[in-house]
């Protein structure tokens, strides 16, 4: 069953178009990374499914319904962001029983094992909490609500490397003994790429490409060397990304639809392959063109240019 389902969805704030034909379908208890730029949608999109954003146009399901005012997409989604606010008055541990008594899956057992463990007091009030363990702890009421959708909004703002690390952990073991529809925004998809089954590229607002992660691993290849050795190669492939590195040597990002014996004839005439991150890619399908050569070119221009 589809947990989500968009057609041709369209926002726009005032003049501004956030998402823009936004067409996509997410399966039922998948773990999927919602990736993009600065700007891109990602937010609009997640706070539509939530229910917290109306859309402009098009259609969008969850679970079969439109989320907007609907109750039973609100009682089965939980959007876990970084401006979460809560009562002043009530200290964490009240917060997480207020979890317990509005989310029908919510798990206390391991809430408060989660709590412990990052040394959280019960006493504490979540406006006193620092930016990384604010997101610490929103990431707590994101796990135990076990949401069938849960939507996460850079859940790891703040937190440094060894919480994330944790975070990731945490998602993966509780995601694989209680399998739901995990959706994830992160600008960390490198530290990501194990835990996550599909991503949804969003570009300027449009579906750039939605892709399983093992898909997007093998999608392309870095190919490294002379200019006029990789000229044959590349001609007829998709470059995502090329980049000077000497002289005469490039380093280029093409689309990897090269058989064993094409790969072994290039590595004989020298050319250094290699395997391209996700997130790299992901970097490079969606920067501007014109910019390629990216900031450096702020810098290499002269004033008078
Ligand atoms: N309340 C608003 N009023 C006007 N424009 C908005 C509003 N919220 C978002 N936008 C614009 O809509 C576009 C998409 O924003 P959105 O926050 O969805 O992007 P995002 O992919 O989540 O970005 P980021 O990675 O920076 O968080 C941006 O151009 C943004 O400036």
């Amino acid at each position: 069953m589809k947990a989500i389902e968009c057609k041709s969805l369209t926002k726009t704030y005032r003049r501004k178009k956030a998402l823009s034909d936004f067409t996509v379908s997410i399966d039922e208890n998948k773990i999927v990374g919602l990736v993009g730029r600065n700007g891109a949608g990602k937010t609009t999109f997640m706070k539509i499914l939530a229910g917290l954003l109306k859309e402009q146009s098009g259609s969008v399901e969850v679970y079969g319904r439109r989320p907007f005012n609907d109750l039973f997409v609100s009682a089965n989604t939980i959007y876990i962001d970084d401006e979460m606010n809560f009562p002043a008055p009530l200290t964490l541990k009240e917060i997480l029983e207020e979890g317990r008594r509005f989310y029908h899956n919510w798990d206390h057992e391991l809430a408060g094992r989660l709590f412990k463990y990052f040394g959280f007091h019960p006493k504490q009030r979540h406006n006193e909490l620092s930016k990384g363990y604010e997101s610490t702890f929103n990431m707590i009421i994101g796990l135990a609500s076990r949401s069938p959708l849960t939507i996460f909004d850079e859940p790891t703002t703040g937190m440094d490397a060894a919480v994330r690390k944790d975070f990731y952990r945490a998602l993966l073991k509780d995601y694989l003994a209680h399998p739901r529809t995990i959706l994830l925004s992160t600008h960390h998809l490198e530290e990501m790429e194990d835990v996550l089954e599909e991503i949804v590229l969003i570009d300027k607002g449009e579906l750039y490409w939605q892709m399983s992660m093992d898909e997007l691993k093998e999608y392309s290849i870095g190919l490294a060397g002379k200019r006029d050795v990789l000229e044959p190669w590349v001609q007829n492939q998709e470059v995502f990304y090329t980049r000077e590195t000497g002289v005469d040597d490039r380093y280029m990002v093409v689309e990897n639809t090269f058989n064993e014996y094409e790969r072994q004839q290039m590595q004989l005439a020298g050319i250094g392959l290699s395997a391209v991150s996700a997130s790299d890619l992901c970097v490079y399908v969606t920067d501007e063109k014109g910019r390629k050569g990216g900031v450096d070119d702020v810098f290499d221009r002269s004033p008078d240019r």
